[in-house]
């Protein structure tokens, strides 16, 4: 049994170069595949020879037997060959049960929610500190001596490897994009497991499956030679080799053949093992370029300003007070309120860490675990249906699961990572159709066709039948979008989708997602740091900081700069433009774009003033020492400041707000 595959980077410093492995995954190969071949073969052709007594009794080697015979006068190279079928199946159906419950087990902790994790990955670590076959020897004691409770026994020990090796990959599978929006669509824990994350982590389980082989192998025939194992008048390899060791002072041959068949089978295993992991990694490399609790604090969303009343009432989305928080209760994204109205484009603003990605994923309910949302007021409105509440505690109901699934769509950053690799686009583009809105396949891929050919995408029946990889750079990104307008949901949430690409694609992205939200009238939510895009695309502007909204204001007002925030007017300084002209004082001709000096705070270390104002060119003693007021005029224009739309320490604060 093994402890697990050592880490990747020690695995590679004491691997043999790769060409090795290539050859030592051939060897292995035919090891393996002779070692089968004899265990077919073998009872047929030697079964006789191996049971026949005869007068000359613990012979040492001979040519009429090579390996001698026992204490029977049985040909030992006979027995050795028939004993490679019950020495394998045994090994095999360990190995089995082994798989089996570890990935069951790794996988359920994973796909249980937090609290189950939490308990099941301790257990696994306790599990797996304990020697394996001290494990096995104690269940096979316990247990009647024989193969069935050997084979039980070296499973369950077994597991616990495949339950940690499956935990750790889960864990790295379960935060990719395709992953959250599969959880999006409402895919239930044990259909996520089978569809999504299995295929993706297979390769590395495989690998573990045939070094596990090799140790099971060994183990059994260990607690064979123990006499635990396999009874006589059966025999296995183990068997054989007790047996023989009896005779070690007399006629040590007798060993040598079940010690030598243990010794050539577990290599062979080895080596396909190592082999499988090389070709793994191998491989792993271009898939992963073309990838992608409780709080400890009181709950203060009460002591937030209410600032929804006059929210239009066709706003799609609203959001009073929204919180972010860790498990220690420091909050991420703290008190943000905002609305979205109907087929309206907000962008959200900001700096790397302001909080831009967790604040649409709890808008989204696919908050990473370890973090939870709460809000005075967090609804998706719909005029036909009751309020779609999106931070209700507790487990979602079916309907919650659906209409989340359906009127929520979600466009990635990375359409690499947002398409599951090992699954056919036709497949995952009409899930939610087909699972949620209980559409026929043929009627899901109509639409699924006519979707793509609005992203323009060419020759769109073929696509479905194509995987992710098989697409453009350009290509996924459109195909997203038409995965996330598929079900004509009523919000999308756009996070950063044109961050990776370049112009060409970008606009042609930004095209396809204004003519959905002119075609459907469908309200959106796009994220970025690119004040340009989102003053080409959208209507209304959120800007965040450290967690908290400093600003909305009109896309108009942006690209006017007329900003009132000293934060938001630092992000437009720091925009370059194509109109620029050069500065004269600049000897390279280039205009100087104004860098915003220092980092913004950590969310656990904000200042107890603004926490803009140790970065802030216009700041005043009182921004050090007392949270800054909200001026709102109108619902969805606000500033949060103690002196908006002044520039600089030295300028006169305006008598009123400019709006
Ligand atoms: N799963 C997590 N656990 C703990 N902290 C997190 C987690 N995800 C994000 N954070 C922290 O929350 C803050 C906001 O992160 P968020 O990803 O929302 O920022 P962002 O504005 O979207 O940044 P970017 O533009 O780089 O994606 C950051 O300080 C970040 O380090």
């Amino acid at each position: 049994m093994t402890a697990g595959l050592p880490p990747r980077r020690d695995r590679a410093a004491t691997r043999p170069p790769r060409k090795r492995l290539g050859a030592m995954l051939v060897i292995g190969l035919a090891g393996l595949g002779l070692l089968v071949l004899l265990a077919v073969v073998a009872p047929w052709i030697w079964g006789d020879d191996a049971d026949r007594l005869g007068p000359e009794v613990h012979l040492g080697s001979s040519g009429e037997h090579w390996l001698g015979t026992d204490a029977l006068g049985r040909d030992i190279f006979a027995r050795t060959l028939v004993a490679t079928r019950p020495t394998l199946e045994l090994s095999a159906l360990a190995t089995l049960i082994a798989s089996t419950v570890g990935i069951a087990l790794g996988g359920l902790v994973w796909v249980g929610g937090p609290r189950l994790r939490a308990v099941g990955l301790r257990v696994i670590d306790v599990m797996i500190a304990y020697p394996a076959v001290i494990l096995a020897l104690a269940i096979a004691a316990i247990l009647d001596p024989g193969p069935k409770a050997c084979v039980i026994a070296i499973g369950a020990a077994g597991s616990p490897t495949f339950a940690r090796l499956t935990a750790n990959l889960t864990a790295s599978v379960a935060g990719r994009d395709f992953v959250g929006s599969a959880r999006l669509l409402g895919v239930g824990p044990l259909r996520l497991m089978r569809r999504h994350i299995l295929p993706n982590i297979a390769e590395p389980l495989l690998v573990l499956l045939s070094v596990s082989y090799a140790h099971t192998l060994m183990a059994l025939s260990a607690l064979s030679f123990l006499g635990l194992g396999v009874q006589l008048p059966d025999y296995d390899w183990g068997q054989l080799l007790a047996v023989g060791l009896q005779s070690l002072y007399t006629n040590p041959v007798e060993a040598v053949g079940p010690a030598v068949a243990v010794v050539l089978a577990g290599l062979s295993a080895s080596f396909v093992g190592d082999g499988l992991a090389a070709a793994a990694e191998r491989s792993s490399a271009p898939a992963m370029k073309a990838k992608a609790s409780g709080a400890a604090e009181s709950d203060p969303v009460s002591a937030i300003p209410d600032r929804t009343a006059g929210v239009p009432d066709d706003a799609v989305l609203v959001i009073d007070g929204l919180r972010v928080l860790r498990a220690d209760g420091t909050a991420l994204v703290d008190g943000v309120t905002f609305h979205v109205g109907a087929g309206e484009i907000v962008g959200v603003l900001g700096e790397s860490g302001s909080g831009k990605t967790l604040t649409a994923m709890a808008v989204a309910r696919l908050l990473p675990g370890g973090l939870h949302a709460t809000a005075r007021r967090a609804v998706l409105r719909d005029p036909g249906a009751d309020e779609l509440d999106l931070v209700a505690s507790g487990s979602e109901s079916a309907a919650t699961r659906r209409r989340l699934a359906t009127e929520i769509g979600i466009v990635h950053q990375d359409p690499s990572a947002s398409f599951n690799p090992a699954l056919k686009l036709g497949g995952q583009l009409t899930e939610t159709l087909r699972v949620h809105m209980g559409v026929s396949r043929r009627e899901a891929a109509r639409r699924a066709v006519e979707q793509l050919e609005f992203v323009r995408i060419t020759d769109p029946k073929a696509r479905l039948r194509q995987y992710p990889h098989e697409l453009s750079g350009g290509m996924r990104g459109r195909a997203m979008i038409a995965s996330a307008l598929l079900p004509r949901p009523r919000l999308v949430i756009a996070d950063e989708p044109t961050t990776a690409l370049d112009v060409v694609v970008r606009a042609e992205v930004l095209r396809v997602l204004r003519a959905a939200n002119e075609r459907d009238g469908t309200a959106m939510l796009f994220i970025s740091h690119d004040v340009g895009v989102v003053g080409d695309l959208c209507d209304r502007v959120l800007v965040m900081y450290a967690g908290r909204l400093v600003e909305e204001l009109t896309t108009a007002d942006l690209r006017a700069g007329r900003a009132e925030h000293p934060y938001t007017l630092a992000l437009l300084a720091a925009t370059p433009h194509l109109d620029d002209t050069p500065s004269p004082e600049d000897a390279n001709g280039d205009r100087r774009l104004a860098a915003i000096p220092g980092h913004p705070p950590r969310p656990d270390e904000r200042p107890p003033g603004c926490a803009f104002a140790p970065r802030c060119p216009a700041v005043s003693p009182i921004c050090h020492a007392t949270p800054p007021p909200v001026h709102a005029p109108a619902p969805g224009l606000s500033v949060v400041c103690h002196l908006p739309g002044r520039r600089s320490a030295t300028e006169e604060k305006p008598s009123e707000a400019t709006r």
